[in-house]
């Protein structure tokens, strides 16, 4: 984020965009929409963002791209969001975290997208081969989607938000990474929609305090912009990484419109997170 902004840019291979950038909708036009988007922004944003569902819909030949993306981000030096969303019970979580937070595993990125719906606790296996591999996690908490809120803001007995307990047990994790490594951030980090507004003041989410890195979907396609993502993170915009599907894909399928639209959408999101 410091070296090219706060933007992360996700690979969401919809049918309808295969079929704007003239590809068929199977794993050959697959392959080409992904890999396009990775030479035009690999090394050149923070991270890409490639939403597993998109790519599973093809089936194996899917995954297999997949892993050729995961593979791409690391010859490049480009860091992988895997976008999977993954969340069960304790014993298959690990089995989650064998197949996208291990070493040597093919569909393991930087950082894996997990839901703590089963409860924060059974993500501790996903939290400790992040730990074990180096890599990081993103925990959904408040999310940009309208339906959302009915789960992530009702209140336990004592009063504290579902969004809120997350953000506290993430913290509680980074903390004790920071204390032991002196690191900004821990690897722990939220997802906060951009399109939340209030949401987590309201709710009183402290997200500066959580001390990780916080991914903000739903900049362009889902409405939100510059004002949005100020607004909603306030005092913690520095640890903020943006994140833009279509509203980058769209530019496509020109290497150089793609990348002049991650340009744009990077330089607009540090003018709303840096300044
Ligand atoms: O975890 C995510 O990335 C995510 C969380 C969330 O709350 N909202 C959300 O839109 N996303 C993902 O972010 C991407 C948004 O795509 P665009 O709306 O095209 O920018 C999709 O891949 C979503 O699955």
């Amino acid at each position: 984020m410091d070296a090219h902004g706060p933007l992360c840019v996700g690979i969401d291979p919809h049918a309808a965009l295969l079929a704007d950038w003239g590809l068929t909708d199977d794993a050959q036009g697959l392959r080409r929409f992904a890999l396009t988007v990775m030479e035009a922004v690999a090394g050149r944003v923070a991270a890409v963002k490639p939403q597993s569902a998109f790519f599973e819909r093809h089936g194996s030949a899917g995954l297999a791209v997949l892993e050729e993306v995961v593979a791409a981000g690391r010859e490049t030096g480009t860091l992988v969001i895997v976008d999977a969303k993954r969340g069960d019970i304790g014993s298959t979580m690990g089995a989650y975290a064998d197949a996208f937070l291990r070493d040597g595993s093919p569909l393991a990125g930087d950082a894996l997208t997990v839901s703590p719906f089963l409860g924060f606790g059974s993500l501790t296996p996903a939290v400790r081969a992040a730990a074990a591999s180096g890599r990081g996690l993103f925990v959904l908490a408040l999310t940009s989607n309208p339906e959302g809120a009915a789960v992530q803001h009702a209140r336990d007995a004592g009063g504290v938000a579902v969004a809120d307990r997350i953000a506290r047990e993430a913290a509680a994790l980074n903390g004790e990474e920071i204390a032991g490594s002196g690191a900004r951030l821990g690897s722990v980090g939220l997802v906060v929609g951009a399109t939340t507004g209030d949401a987590a003041a309201r709710l009183g989410v402290d997200l500066a305090a959580v001390r990780g890195p916080l991914l903000a979907p739903g900049v362009g396609a889902q409405g939100a912009g510059p004002a949005e993502l100020a607004a909603v993170f306030g005092p913690a915009r520095a640890s903020v990484l943006a994140s833009s599907s279509r509203g980058v894909l769209k530019a496509g399928p020109a290497v150089a419109d793609l990348r002049r639209a991650a340009e744009l959408a990077a330089a607009e999101a540090s003018r709303a997170l840096r300044d």
